[in-house]
């Protein structure tokens, strides 16, 4: 069953989730500082890098206005490590049986990956509401969420993958779509050089946007 009392609050708060692949603790936290002045406080850190998790412990406790929440969580092991570093919302990918039971267990809310109806019937028995739709541009994007509403009335996604300033707003104008997922405020040469003001000018448009 998913918390969504606690992760509607997180993904409802702000247009555009930006999705983080950070190099050192101390990267991230000056990118989660930027995002947050930019008005993007809740950032998903992907487990993509060796810093990531020592990135999320440093932004939990030195970035009280961020709202960090762990990526690319593949099994349940990354799962417990990504809750015990202080992540506050978990997303995967996908889900199997093992990570949807480490949600189980957990405090900590999860945002699991689906794309076709038949992930969507097995995560809406598993009493998930609010799914990330993973990969969304190349699964068929606007058109395809578009054609999933009428049949899976309760479900909200959170597009991510392939969304940018061009096609973002079109996302958050669907009524089955709670926020999107998006790389594109954090960009990786803007981080390497330490360009965080344009980082937050980044986020601040990101934070506008309305569908
Ligand atoms: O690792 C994850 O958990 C992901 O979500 C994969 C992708 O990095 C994001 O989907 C962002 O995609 P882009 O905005 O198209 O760069």
């Amino acid at each position: 069953m998913q918390s969504t009392d606690r992760l509607l609050p997180i993904l409802t708060g702000q247009p555009v989730i930006p999705v983080v692949a950070v190099e050192s603790a101390e990267e991230g936290v000056s990118l989660a500082r930027a995002l947050a002045a930019g008005g993007l406080p809740a950032i998903e850190v992907t487990l993509r890098t060796p810093a990531a998790l020592d990135a999320i412990a440093a932004i939990v406790a030195e970035v009280p206005e961020a709202i960090c929440g762990a990526g690319t969580i593949l099994n349940p092991s990354q799962y417990e490590a990504a809750v015990k570093a202080g992540s506050k919302f978990i997303v995967s990918p996908g889900a199997t049986v093992e990570l949807l039971d480490a949600a189980q267990e957990s405090e900590v809310p999860f945002l699991p990956g689906s794309a076709t109806p038949s992930e969507l019937l097995a995560m809406m028995q598993e009493g998930y509401e609010v799914l990330k739709f993973f990969p969304a541009e190349q699964s068929g994007g606007l058109a395809y969420l578009k054609s999933l509403a009428p049949v899976f009335q309760s479900l909200k996604f959170c597009p991510t993958g392939g969304v940018s300033p061009d096609n973002a707003k079109d996302y958050l104008s669907l009524p089955n779509v709670v926020c999107v997922g998006g790389s594109w405020v954090a960009p990786k040469a803007l981080i390497k050089d330490g360009r965080w003001d344009e980082i937050t000018a980044l986020a601040s448009e990101a934070a506008r946007l309305k569908g």
